[in-house]
C-alpha cells in the first residue's frame, strides 16, 4: 500500500484531468466510494451530520450527502464555514439541489450520532482559524462517531503537527486515492482513528510504501532440505558488558531463532556465561571489543552487529569503524550509534536509532522528529549513504537511495528496554539468511512487530517483556513461511 504527500494528489489529479476526466468526476466516484464505505458502520435511522468546508474535501461531503440520503439515511448536510466556493464544489451542489436534496442551518444546540469531518483536507494551512476551531472542538466535545473524509481537520497531509491539539478526533478516517504521510507522524496520527483507504480509480504508486505481509512471505528464504548450519551464514554481535549482561542475551535470542546458522557473541567472561546458560548454541570471542578494535574479525562471519548493551566510548567507535571497513553487512546499534560526519563502509551500514538516539545523531528535538521522522529518516540516509530504521510506533526503514517503507505490525507490548537488542539481533540474523540485505532489514523489523501482534492475541500488551520473543518468534515465523 502507498502513503502519498499532498503535491502526488495533485499531480496525479492533473494527470488525469489531462486524460479526459473532470474534477467534478472524481469528486463524484469519490462521494459514493465513501458511502460504500460508511454504510457498515452507519444505520438508517441514525442523526448524521455532514460538515462541509468551503474547499473540494466540503464537495466530497455534498456528494456523500446525496448517496445517504438517496438511500434514505437521516442526513444533515450543514456548511458552518459558508457556502462552498470552489468551482467543482459549487457544481455538485448545484446538482445536488436539482436532485431536490435539501441543505440545513449549523445549529451547535443539535444532537448526532455520527458526525462526518469534511470540513478542510489536503488543503489545509495550519494553525486553524478561529471559526473551523470552534467546530472541530463541538465535534469532539459530542457523544457521537466521527468521521473523517480524506484527514481528520486540523491535520496537515505531510507533516505531524497539531497546533494546540485542535484536531477532529476521528474513530475512523477514510483517506482518497491513498493514506497521507501525517497518518504514520506524531501526534497528527493519534487523530486519524482506524484508517482504510478510498480508491477513486487513479494509478497507484509512490516511493513510500507499507510493508505487505505477502512481500515478507515472497522475499523469505526457502530453507532446503539439504541445507546444513553453513548454509544460514554466521553471524557476529559485539554486546554487552558486565553490568549490561541482559542486552547481549536479548539479542542474542533474536539473532539464534531468526535463521542464521552460526552465531558468535563477541563480549566479556562474565556476560557469555550469563548468554550460555539462555543461549547454548551461541560460541564466543571473548574480550570481544578489545579484540575487533584489534582487527580481529572471526573467520566466515556474513553479518555482523554491534551496540546492544555497551556505552558509547572511543574503543566502541574504532571497532565500529573495523567492522564498516570489513565490508561485511553491519547493525549499529544503541551505544554504537555515534554522532559522526560519515559513515564510510565497505558494506552495507544499518543504524537502527530510536527517537532518542536519532535526536543525539541529528540535533534536532525529539518532537520535531516523531512530527517529520519519514522525511528526517529518508534524509540522514540519503546523505549519508546508510540505511536508518527508525523505531517507534511506524517503525521507518529508509534506504539510501531514498526507497523508503513503514512498518504497520508491533503495539505498545514493544515499548520496553529490551525490545531493540532482540530487534538488532534478528536483523543481524537476517542479513545472514537473506540474498537481499534490503530484504533482510524489512522482514526483520516487521517479524520483530508480528511477535507483538501475537503476544496481543492472547495476553496483556502490559505484560510482555523482551525475553518473550525466545517463544514468539517461532510463532511468528511460522506464519511467514507457512505457505512457502
Ligand atoms: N484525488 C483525490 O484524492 C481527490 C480529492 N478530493 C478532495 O479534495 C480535497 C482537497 O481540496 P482543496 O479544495 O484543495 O482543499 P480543502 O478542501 O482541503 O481546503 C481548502 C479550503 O480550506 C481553507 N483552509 C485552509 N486552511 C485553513 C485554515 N487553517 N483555517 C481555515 N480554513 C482553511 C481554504 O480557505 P482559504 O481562504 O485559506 O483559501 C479553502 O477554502 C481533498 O482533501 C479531498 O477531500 C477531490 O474530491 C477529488 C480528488
Ligand atoms: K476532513
Amino acid at each position: 500500500m502507498y502513503i502519498y504527500r499532498a503535491d502526488e494528489i495533485h499531480q496525479i489529479d492533473q494527470q488525469a484531468l489531462e486524460q479526459g476526466f473532470s474534477l467534478f468526476s472524481l469528486m463524484e466516484i469519490a462521494g459514493r466510494e465513501l458511502f460504500h464505505k460508511m454504510k457498515p458502520l452507519i444505520k438508517k435511522d441514525d442523526r448524521i451530520i455532514i460538515l462541509s468546508g468551503r474547499g473540494n474535501n466540503g464537495g466530497d461531503g455534498i456528494v456523500l450527502s446525496r448517496y445517504l440520503r438517496m438511500a434514505g439515511y437521516n442526513v444533515s448536510l450543514v456548511f458552518p464555514l459558508g457556502r462552498p466556493k470552489t468551482e467543482t464544489a459549487k457544481q455538485h451542489l448545484d446538482y445536488y439541489f436539482m436532485q431536490d436534496e435539501k441543505v440545513d442551518e449549523w445549529n451547535p444546540n443539535q444532537v448526532y450520532d455520527v458526525i462526518i469531518d469534511c470540513l478542510l483536507g489536503i488543503g489545509t494551512t495550519l494553525p486553524l482559524r478561529e471559526n473551523v476551531k470552534q467546530v472541530v472542538s463541538w465535534s469532539n466535545e459530542q457523544d457521537a462517531l466521527r468521521i473523517a473524509v480524506d484527514i481528520p481537520t486540523g491535520v496537515q497531509a505531510d507533516h505531524g503537527h497539531v497546533p494546540d491539539g485542535e484536531a477532529f478526533l476521528a474513530d475512523y478516517s477514510f483517506s482518497l486515492h491513498g493514506v497521507k504521510r501525517s497518518t504514520f507522524l506524531l501526534p497528527s496520527g493519534t487523530y486519524f482513528g482506524k484508517t482504510e483507504s478510498v480508491s477513486v480509480g487513479l494509478k497507484q504508486g509512490s516511493d513510500l510504501s507499507i510493508i505487505s505481509k505477502e512481500s515478507v512471505r515472497a522475499t523469505f528464504p526457502n530453507r532446503e532440505v539439504t541445507s546444513h548450519k553453513g548454509t544460514f551464514g554466521t553471524s557476529l554481535i559485539v554486546a554487552g558488558t558486565d553490568h549490561m549482561p541482559g542486552s547481549a542475551v536479548l539479542a542474542a535470542i533474536g539473532a539464534i531463532r531468526s535463521g542464521t546458522g552460526k552465531l558468535v557473541m563477541a563480549t566479556t567472561d562474565r556476560v557469555a556465561s550469563v548468554i550460555a546458560s539462555t543461549v547454548p548454541e551461541a560460541t564466543f570471542l571473548l574480550n570481544g571489543l578489545e579484540r575487533i578494535c584489534q582487527g580481529h574479525i572471526p573467520e566466515k562471519i556474513v553479518a555482523a552487529g554491534i551496540g546492544p548493551g555497551i556505552e558509547a566510548s572511543e574503543s566502541v567507535k574504532k571497532a565500529t569503524e573495523v567492522l564498516m571497513e570489513s565490508g561485511i553487512p553491519l547493525v549499529v546499534d544503541a551505544g554504537a550509534i555515534q554522532k559522526r560526519n560519515n559513515w564510510k563502509a565497505k558494506g552495507p551500514v544499518i543504524l537502527t536509532p530510536h527517537p532518542g538516539e536519532f535526536s543525539r545523531l541529528t540535533g534536532l528535538s525529539i518532537e520535531e522528529i516523531q512530527a517529520n521522522r519519514i522525511e528526517l529518516a529518508r534524509h540522514y540516509a540519503m546523505h549519508h549513504h546508510v540505511t536508518v530504521v527508525l523505531k517507534g510506533k511506524y517503525t521507518v526503514i529508509a534506504f539510501p537511495d531514498g526507497e523508503t517503507y513503514i512498518n504497520p505490525t508491533g503495539n505498545s507490548g514493544l515499548a520496553k528496554g529490551g525490545s531493540g537488542d532482540v530487534l538488532t539481533g534478528m536483523i543481524v540474523s537476517m542479513l545472514a539468511t537473506h540474498d537481499n540485505y534490503r530484504d533482510a532489514v524489512k522482514n526483520a523489523v516487521y517479524v520483530h512487530g508480528l511477535c507483538a501482534n501475537i503476544w496481543s492475541e492472547k495476553y496483556s500488551e502490559t505484560s510482555m517483556v523482551a525475553s518473550d520473543f525466545h517463544r514468539l518468534l517461532p510463532l511468528a515465523l511460522q506464519r511467514i513461511e507457512r505457505n512457502k
